[in-house]
């Protein structure tokens, strides 16, 4: 068998489309453009890329973008002035951080202290209570778009068994979270876990966020699983995933590439989160079943 390749490229061009139309809607509406607000830490070179990339597609979907660059040593204090002056600002409806970040910098405090209604990454601890207690909200992007990616894929999956690789609070715990609330069997596995393929050979759903590249063998996968890859790794051979793809591929049923799986998704949801906080954050309605 050789599996459909999942097309996040594609899907997450269309959603940004879409999203796009929305937008002008909303700038008639409330007078004003959804605004993005991204903080970049430091100099590591792929975060800089991702940040430069969530800024041209921020300003493409007709929104306003502002960008916050701090030196590597910059103190905790200072970042959190930052943050609270963004939360302050009425013309900016989301705050993202970009991680990670630098060592001495405490990741959690800093997310705390961005306002939950700006909180267009899912991560402060409102917003991940109410995604754990079935509330709607402002859910990570990279999660929000594998499920977009499955749903799409699969339909319905009510019953099906999942496994996740990783559980980290930015893709593991919240897509155990939201594919629980569609009804999966979950297993969340991480360095710990013992006889980590047994678990994967029952799944009809892999995720994989490990950060290591080709870890999950195609020996592992269920003939007919779908296969979500979560993972890039910049190696000799160029962007790989977590997943050995070719391997994977010749049993799947379905699997996304690494680059243009997943990656593209994390941006687009990022908008999606934009305009839903800005739709709140301006008391204008905005019919979710659209996005
Ligand atoms: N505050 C956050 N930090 C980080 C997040 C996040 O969601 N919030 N996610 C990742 C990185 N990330 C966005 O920040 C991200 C990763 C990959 C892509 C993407 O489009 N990848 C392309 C390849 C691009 C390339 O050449 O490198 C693909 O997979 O096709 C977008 C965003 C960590 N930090």
């Amino acid at each position: 068998m050789t599996a459909a390749i999942i097309d996040g490229k594609a899907f997450a061009a269309d959603l940004r489309a879409r999203i796009g139309d929305m937008v002008s809607d909303f700038r008639g509406k409330a007078g004003r453009p959804p605004g993005l607000a991204v903080v970049l830490v430091g100099e590591d070179p792929a975060s800089s890329v991702y940040v430069r990339m969530k800024g041209k597609a921020t300003v493409a979907a007709g929104m306003e973008s502002f960008e916050h660059r701090l030196s590597a040593d910059a103190s905790l204090d200072e970042l959190l002035h930052l943050v609270d002056r963004l939360n302050a600002d009425t013309r900016i409806d989301g705050i993202l951080v970009q991680l990670p970040l630098p060592k001495h910098l405490d990741e959690q405090a800093v997310i705390r202290r961005i306002d939950p209604d700006k909180d267009v990454d899912g991560l402060t601890p409102v917003s991940t209570g109410r995604l754990a207690l079935g509330i709607e909200g402002l859910v990570p992007c990279t999660p929000l778009g594998c499920l977009m990616l499955l749903e799409d894929q699969l339909g319905d999956l009510s019953g099906m068994d999942a496994v996740i690789i990783g559980r980290s609070i930015l893709v593991g715990k919240p897509m155990a979270q939201l594919l629980l609330s569609r009804n999966c069997t979950v297993t969340v596995a991480h360095s710990r876990t013992r006889d980590l393929s047994s678990h994967i050979r029952r799944a009809d759903i892999v995720v994989a966020a490990v950060g290591r590249p080709d870890f999950v063998k195609g020996e592992w996968i269920r003939p007919g699983a779908t296969v979500i890859d979560v993972g890039i790794n910049r190696t000799e051979d160029g962007l790989v995933g977590d997943v050995d793809f070719d391997g994977a591929a010749s049993v799947a049923a379905a699997i996304t590439p690494v680059p243009g799986g997943v990656g593209p998704m994390t941006i687009a949801c990022l908008l999606r989160n934009t305009l839903v906080a800005a739709h709140r954050n301006a008391g204008v309605a905005l019919d979710m079943d659209a996005i």
